[in-house]
C-alpha cells in the first residue's frame, strides 16, 4: 500500500462535523472517530503544495508529540497527511482557561486558582523533561476537558511549524505572554520561555485580565519593564548581548504587592521567581511545582470541583469581566520616535492592526537619536473600564478607546496634522502623542467631529 492510500484510509475514519474555529496553523473541525466513537476535535495544518507531496519532516516530528503522554497535555490521538494538508486529532475539549477567566460569572477562589496554575505547571514539567517547548503559552491553549482538567495543547507546533505568523491578528496577543529575551531577538532560548508565559497567565488569573498588555514588542518590554523595573546589567548580564537589545530609561520596580493586592505572600514570592529577568536564574517548572505555595494552604481545589465555564459560544459580551486592578504603563524607551508625521492614508482599522505595529518598529528604526518624547503606553484602566477584548479580525482596537476618550476629554485640536487632546478639567493636553499614535484614522476623524 502506497503513502497516499494509507492516509485516504485513515482520513475515512473520521466523519468531520462543524468547524469548531480556525486558528494560526489552519481550522479545526469537531468529528466523530468511527471506529471508537469518540468525538475529536481535527486541526487541519496547511502545509501548502509540494511537489515531492507532504512534509515528512514536520509528521515524524508530529509523531514524537504522540509519545507526550500526560493526564495535563492534550493526547495527540493521531495525525495523518491528506490531500496536501496535514491533519493531527486531538481528543476533544469542552472550553480553555481564556473562557474561565473572562467569565463574570465565575468566581475563582485561592484553591481554584492554584489548581488551574499547578495543572498547567505540571503539563510544562512533562515536555520539559522531554526537552520539548511549547512557546506558545496562553490561555486559549490550555484547553479544559469535561472532567475539570486543564490540557496543553498546541504543544511543539510553533517549533515545528515555525512561529506563528504575528500579521495574523488572532497572534497578536500572544505577545502579552513572551518573555523579554524573545522581545530582545535571543536567536537561544529554554524552557524559560514557558514559564515567563505560565507566570503571565498566572497573573491573568489572580487579576481577571491579562496582565502586560503590550501594544507592539517595543511596547510590550515598557510594560515589562514598568511592573518590575527595567532591568540593570548586573541582574541580566546577557541582556546587553541580545540581537536586538536597546537601552530602556531606567525605572524602578513597583512593589509587586500594588500589582497584586489580593495575592498571598506565596503567591507573590512565586510569581517573582518566575518573573525573573535572567532565563539562566529563572526557576524551572519542577522547582515551581515544589515550591511552598502549592503546598500551603488553601489545597488547590480538585479538578472536577473547579466552577464549570458557560459553554464558550454562549458567552455574552456583558459577561466579560470589567477592568480591574492597578495600572501598568510602560517606561520611555530612550532615543526613540513613535509618532508618525501624518495620520491621512494610514488607515489602521480591523486586520490591520498589527501592521501599524510593523509601521511603528520601521518608525522607530529610522528615526533612532531623535530626542522626540518617547511614548508612554496607553492604559485603558485609566478609563476604569473594562479592557480591549480580543480582537477580532474586523475590529477597531482603538476604537473603544476613542469612544471612552469621548468621555473624558473637551477638544480635539488638529495642527499642521499634529494632534493634541484637551483635557475637560485641566484644560491642558491629554495623553499627547502617545495616546493619538494609539486612534487609527476613522477615531480620530470620530474625535474631531465631535469636539474639533
Ligand atoms: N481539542 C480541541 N477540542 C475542542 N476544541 C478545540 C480543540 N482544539 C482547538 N479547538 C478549538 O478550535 C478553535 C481553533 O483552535 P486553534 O488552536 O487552531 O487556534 P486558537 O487557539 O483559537 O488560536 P491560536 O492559533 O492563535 O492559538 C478554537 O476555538 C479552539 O478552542
Amino acid at each position: 500500500m502506497t503513502e497516499l492510500d494509507l492516509s485516504k484510509k485513515v482520513a475515512d475514519r473520521y466523519l468531520k462535523r462543524e468547524v469548531l474555529g480556525e486558528g494560526t496553523y489552519g481550522v479545526v473541525y469537531k468529528a466523530i472517530d468511527t471506529q471508537t466513537g469518540q468525538t475529536v476535535a481535527i486541526k487541519k495544518i496547511r502545509i501548502g503544495k509540494q511537489k515531492e507531496g507532504v512534509n515528512f519532516t514536520a509528521l515524524r516530528e508530529i509523531k514524537l508529540l504522540k509519545e507526550l503522554k500526560d493526564p495535563n497535555i492534550i493526547e495527540l490521538i493521531d495525525c495523518f497527511p491528506h490531500k496536501g494538508n496535514l491533519h493531527l486529532v486531538f481528543e476533544f475539549m469542552e472550553t480553555d482557561l481564556e473562557a474561565v477567566i473572562r467569565d463574570r460569572n465565575i468566581f475563582l477562589s485561592p484553591g481554584d486558582i492554584k489548581s488551574y496554575l499547578q495543572m498547567t505547571l505540571k503539563g510544562l514539567a512533562h515536555c520539559h523533561k522531554k526537552w520539548v517547548l511549547h512557546r506558545d503559552m496562553k490561555p486559549n491553549n490550555l484547553l479544559i476537558g469535561p472532567n475539570g482538567q486543564l490540557k496543553l495543547a498546541d504543544f511543539g507546533l510553533a517549533r515545528i511549524f515555525g512561529s506563528p505568523d504575528r500579521r495574523f491578528t488572532h497572534q497578536v496577543f500572544a505577545r502579552w505572554y513572551r518573555a523579554p529575551e524573545l522581545l530582545f531577538g535571543t536567536k537561544q532560548y529554554g524552557p524559560g520561555v514557558d514559564v515567563w508565559a505560565a507566570a503571565c497567565i498566572f497573573a491573568e488569573l489572580l487579576l481577571r485580565r491579562p496582565f502586560l498588555q503590550g501594544s507592539s514588542d517595543i511596547d510590550q518590554l515598557g510594560k515589562i519593564f514598568a511592573a518590575f523595573g527595567t532591568p540593570s546589567p548586573s541582574q541580566w548580564p546577557d541582556m546587553l548581548y541580545l540581537p536586538d537589545y536597546v537601552e530602556y530609561q531606567y525605572v524602578p520596580p513597583p512593589p509587586l504587592r500594588s500589582l497584586f493586592p489580593m495575592a498571598t505572600d506565596d503567591a507573590l514570592d512565586l510569581l517573582s521567581k518566575m518573573f525573573t529577568y535572567d532565563p539562566k536564574e529563572r526557576i524551572s517548572v519542577q522547582q515551581a511545582l515544589e515550591h511552598r505555595y502549592f503546598s500551603c494552604p488553601p489545597p488547590p481545589t480538585d479538578p472536577e470541583k473547579l466552577p464549570r465555564p458557560a459553554p464558550k459560544r454562549e458567552i455574552k459580551e456583558s459577561d466579560l469581566n470589567p477592568h480591574e486592578g492597578p495600572t501598568v504603563l510602560s517606561p520611555a524607551r530612550k532615543s526613540r520616535r513613535v509618532m508618525r508625521d501624518g495620520f491621512e492614508g494610514n488607515s489602521l482599522q480591523g486586520d490591520k492592526i498589527d501592521d501599524n505595529h510593523a509601521n511603528l518598529k520601521q518608525t522607530v528604526g529610522d528615526n533612532a537619536g531623535t530626542n522626540d518624547q518617547a511614548p508612554m503606553s496607553l492604559d485603558f484602566s485609566v478609563f476604569g473600564l473594562k479592557p480591549p477584548n480580543r480582537p477580532t479580525i474586523n475590529r477597531c482596537l482603538t476604537e473603544e478607546v476613542a469612544v471612552q476618550a469621548d468621555k473624558h476629554l473637551t477638544s480635539v485640536v488638529v495642527q499642521r496634522q499634529k494632534i493634541t487632546i484637551i483635557e475637560e478639567k485641566s484644560q491642558k493636553p491629554y495623553f499627547p502623542d502617545p495616546f493619538v499614535r494609539n486612534l487609527c484614522s476613522s477615531c480620530i476623524k470620530k474625535l474631531v467631529q465631535v469636539h474639533g
